[in-house]
């Protein structure tokens, strides 16, 4: 059994795409879902990915997440660059490095809160850090429900429950996609100040997908993508600021 894997990063970017390419399909059916992306997310900062529906956000994320192939450019998390890697390699670093939280929160039915929020270092037979694991459950605060099943817990309670299994194994980087589309607002303004905080008082770097722009509000920095480019960026956003620039954008998603 080995200890909780050391952080790889040594610069300034949890994570970075240069040039990024993804074409899915081929002749007719051939979709450039990005095109040569390139961006940074930094170390100890909470950035929202904003964009039209069919933009890009979620390939953007599944791509530099390892989640899926590239079709041109470069990925890394850290200082490991994704392009190359054996799939051994590239699982071992999504295990080790890289922390999920999806819409469905995708928790074990049969497992207590706790027993979800270590089952991943359970699997690659990792020792949770105490002092870290008690921390994200007090952050969380799940305190009262970590012998809770799944179905014992509310929508935002098992969120929650998500949230602090990404973070259980101290990643580099955790990506959240549309992790409040689940939610009624008020669980979701829960998931999100977590997130914050988990930035703020943890120190983690956190990247979320979301099509809400008070969710957006949370971050500290909005990078907007529309026809898989990225067109805008917004440093301190408010939820005003974030609609403001997405007006900008026609349904199709070309800027105006
Ligand atoms: N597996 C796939 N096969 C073919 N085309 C795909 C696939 N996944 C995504 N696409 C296409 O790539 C483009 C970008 O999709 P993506 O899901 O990344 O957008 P998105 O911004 O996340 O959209 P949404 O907000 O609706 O979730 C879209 O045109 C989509 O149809």
């Amino acid at each position: 059994m080995t200890t909780t894997a050391a952080p790889v990063i040594t610069g300034r970017a949890a994570a970075r795409a240069t040039a990024l390419s993804k074409v899915y399909g081929e002749g007719e059916t051939r979709v450039v879902a990005l095109d040569q992306v390139s961006v940074e997310f930094h170390r100890g900062e909470f950035t929202a990915i904003m964009g039209p529906s069919g933009s890009g956000k979620s390939t953007l994320m599944h791509c530099m997440a390892g989640l899926d192939t590239v079709s041109g450019g470069s990925t890394t998390i850290g200082d490991t660059e994704l392009v190359g890697l054996k799939d051994k390699d590239l699982t071992r670093l999504r295990r080790d490095h890289v922390g999920f939280v999806f819409q469905a929160f995708n928790l074990l039915p049969t497992l207590t809160a706790l027993e979800n929020i270590t089952l991943p270092m359970d699997i690659a037979g990792r020792k949770p850090d105490k002092e870290w694991l008690d921390r994200v459950i007090e952050t969380v605060g799940l305190s009262g429900r970590l012998s809770h099943r799944p179905s014992q817990l509310s929508g935002g309670q098992q969120q929650r429950v998500a949230c602090a299994r990404a973070l259980a194994g101290r990643p580099e980087i955790v990506f959240a996609d549309e992790p409040t589309g689940n939610l009624d607002s008020r669980s979701g303004a829960e998931i999100l100040a977590f997130l914050r905080n988990s930035v703020r008082e943890l120190g983690q770097t956190v990247v979320m997908v979301t099509h809400d722009p008070v969710a957006a509000s949370y971050a500290d920095r909005v990078v907007f993508l529309a026809d898989g480019r990225i067109v805008d960026e917004l440093d301190r956003p408010t939820a005003d600021g974030v609609l403001d620039r997405m007006r900008r954008f026609d349904a199709k998603g070309r800027t105006s």
